[in-house]
């Protein structure tokens, strides 16, 4: 039988996964896997158990949990030269990541595709020492997801998001980055948020960056530049329907490689896939076709 590392975050959602543990074992034994367990207890364990499960020989990863979860465990595999297939069970808030796989957020129906076995190579983003399988960002409510707490997402689930993006909405401010790619300067001006996706789907919008293609080598950027609130909001509505792409206030561009900074004594942090990743200066960079997922 093949091997199979469940990394499971039993806070991830509306806290489901662990209750559900005996129909996964049972979905993912009589498709051939010997599954063994381990739940997270908190920051970075999920990318630890994923390190450990590469070292151990396993032939496949399954991540259950939201985005974060599944972006501690691709920064536990995705700096190993040899990387076992990953699979997603979406039991998070948001599960952006699943959504842009077309993963159904349902443990019998994602436990069913991982057992049938269909595999997909996907990109990875590289941003300095760390990776993000789905979307890196800096600047306004780019800090949202990781000030909702726990608890608010298993009562209120995704609009607990909402609700928090609204309180931010009058504390919007612009923020001043250098944005380059290999060969020039894209631009070097104040913006209100940038965006460097691997898929279309982002923060709950499925269009969000409509020409993004998990498997094309590249990544897309989209920046909203220095605008008013009005504006802001305008564009938000519009993204909803992909319609924000053609905006004198928004630049969207693809590329394999972007360089961002920040004037000296200005601090930009940067969210990884939901998580904190560090701040600027950063290189970030494409690793095409890096990991291999199961897929419908
Ligand atoms: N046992 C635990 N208790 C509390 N937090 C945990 C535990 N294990 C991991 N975490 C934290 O949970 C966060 C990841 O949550 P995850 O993204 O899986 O769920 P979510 O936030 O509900 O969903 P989404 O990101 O899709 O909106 C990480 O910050 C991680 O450190």
């Amino acid at each position: 039988m093949k091997r199979a590392r469940l990394i499971y975050n039993p806070s991830s959602g509306r806290e489901i996964v662990r209750r559900r543990l005996p129909d996964i074992l049972e979905l993912l034994e009589s498709a051939g896997y010997e599954t063994s367990c381990y739940a997270t207890k908190g920051e970075d364990d999920a990318t630890e158990e994923a390190e450990r499960a590469v070292k151990r020989g396993f032939d496949v990863i399954i991540a259950a949990g939201g985005d974060g979860t599944i972006y501690e465990v691709v920064n536990g595999m995705a700096g190993k030269p040899a990387r076992p297939a990953l699979g997603i069970i979406p039991c998070g808030t948001s599960n952006d990541f699943a959504r842009a796989l077309g993963i159904p957020k349902s443990i019998t129906r994602s436990c069913k595709i991982i057992a049938a076995g269909k595999r997909k190579r996907v990109d990875v983003g590289r941003i300095n020492d760390r990776y993000f399988i789905n979307i890196a960002g800096g600047g306004s409510l780019t800090n949202l997801t990781y000030e909702v707490p726990s608890k608010l997402k298993t009562l209120l689930g995704q609009l607990a998001y909402y609700v928090k993006g609204l309180e931010k909405l009058p504390s919007l401010h612009p923020i001043r980055v250098k944005l380059e790619t290999r060969d020039r300067v894209l631009l070097d001006e104040e913006i209100m948020i940038f965006l460097i996706t691997n898929s279309h789907s982002v923060g709950g919008f499925d269009r969000l960056a409509p020409n993004a293609d998990l498997s094309d080598g590249k990544l897309d950027l989209i920046v909203v530049k220095k605008v008013g609130l009005g504006d802001f909001i305008r564009l938000a509505t519009q993204a909803v329907r992909g319609e924000h792409v053609k905006d004198p206030n928004l630049l969207y561009f693809q590329t394999d490689y972007i360089k961002a900074t920040s004037p000296a004594g200005e601090t930009v942090q940067l969210n990884l896939d939901g998580e904190l990743g560090g701040v600027l200066p950063c290189v970030c960079e494409a690793l095409p076709g890096h990991l291999e997922l199961f897929v419908p």
